[in-house]
């Protein structure tokens, strides 16, 4: 299957200049060498990402992607397909975790369907961009078809080049995406799907086992969607392939990508497969409490910032390491160095 879909182009950050200049800023500060830790690091990150010594996080954009998944019928989640658009209310309405989250840190918060079994009132901070509703179910058919899943990633970036500021911050909402973000990383990784096969909403250990099967099922149905966006179309969803092309476009585009958890990291790990340069536009935000998530970190090269034991989605974990962010830019642009305080360097 051939998905008509060019991503955009994603150049290497690679500028030994500025990270001599960030990594010299850094070692002046006035604290012990390399006292500030990981913080640093994400300092150093946020400066090659936005391109100077003083970076500025601008408008910061926390986006949900939502769909259903018709692999849901299977029973692979713990909770009912209707909770996708009963919380994509709940996330509009503002009673949602992300949405409280959202609000306490003034991250604009978009809701988009990408493909979710229900028709929204239109309202402000929803966005309905969906070539299908739900995908169909992998293991009798791709759950989407080549055209769906190109759509999706249009749509993504369409979203992407509408949104002010510089940061992008993922989040996501449908019943039955562990499966896919599972599919993803099994196909595109190369591991046994029982490793990277998790509780999701809280399956029992029955439970997963039953997921567990069902998934390497569908694995053996689409044995020949090797290819990064073959798989995306042949296991699913559209909230991931939308998010896919919002990633690639928001890495084009040099924007800081704040990661959550298992699913966001999936939407990454197809974006890094098509252009490796992604990962270097990406803080992520934690470890998830997913079985598959250390898998899926593994596969990125990542070092999450956080690890809370989170396994919620909806773009919480990004939300939740968000000040960590405004910190190390606020240090990186505020602190005095030695020489401006007048404190002695080391001996
Ligand atoms: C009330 C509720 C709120 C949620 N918010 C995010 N998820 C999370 O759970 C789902 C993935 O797990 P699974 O693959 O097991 O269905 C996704 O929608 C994810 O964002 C939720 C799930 C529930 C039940
Ligand atoms: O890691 C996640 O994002 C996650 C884990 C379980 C359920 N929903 C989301």
């Amino acid at each position: 299957m051939t998905v008509p879909y060019n991503p955009p182009a994603v150049p290497d950050l690679h500028s030994p200049a500025l990270a001599a200049a960030l990594q010299h800023r850094l070692d002046h500060l006035t604290k012990p060498l390399g006292a500030l830790g990981r913080i640093e690091s994400l300092a150093l990150r946020l400066g090659l990402i936005l391109g100077g010594t003083a970076p500025r996080l601008d408008a910061p954009q926390l986006v949900v992607f939502a769909a259903d998944h018709g692999l849901a019928a299977r029973g692979v989640s713990a909770y009912p397909a209707d909770v996708t658009w009963q919380m994509v209310e709940n996330f509009l309405a503002g009673g949602a975790a992300v949405s409280v989250l959202a609000r306490q840190h003034g991250l604009a918060l978009t809701v988009v369907d990408c493909g979710v079994c229900h028709d929204f009132a239109p309202r402000p901070g929803l966005v309905v961009r969906k070539p299908a509703r739900g995908t169909a179910d992998a293991l009798d058919a791709p759950a989407m078809t080549p055209e769906q899943c190109a759509a999706a990633l249009a749509n993504g970036a369409e979203l992407l080049r509408g949104l002010p500021g510089n940061a992008l911050l993922l989040g996501e909402m449908g019943i039955g995406n562990t499966s896919s973000a599972a599919l993803l990383l099994a196909r595109l990784a190369g591991h046994d799907i029982a490793a990277c096969t998790g509780a999701g909403t809280g399956l029992d250990a029955d439970g997963i086992a039953r997921k567990t099967a069902v998934l390497r099922a569908v694995l053996e149905r689409h044995a020949g969607a090797t290819a990064p966006l073959a798989a995306l179309a042949a296991l699913g969803g559209l909230e991931i392939a939308t998010m896919t092309g919002a990633v690639l476009q928001a890495a084009a585009e040099r924007r800081v990508i704040v990661v959550d958890g298992f699913i966001a990291c999936a939407a990454v790990l197809v974006a890094a497969r098509l252009a490796p340069a992604v990962t270097q536009r990406c803080v992520f935000a934690h470890r998830s409490g997913e079985r598959g998530h250390g898998l899926m970190l593994d596969a990125l090269g990542a070092e999450p910032l956080l690890d809370l034991g989170l396994r919620l989605g909806e773009g919480s974990g990004a939300a939740l390491a968000w000040p960590l962010l405004v910190s190390a830019c606020a240090l990186l642009d505020g602190m005095a160095s030695f020489a401006q305080a007048g404190v002695a360097t080391a001996g």
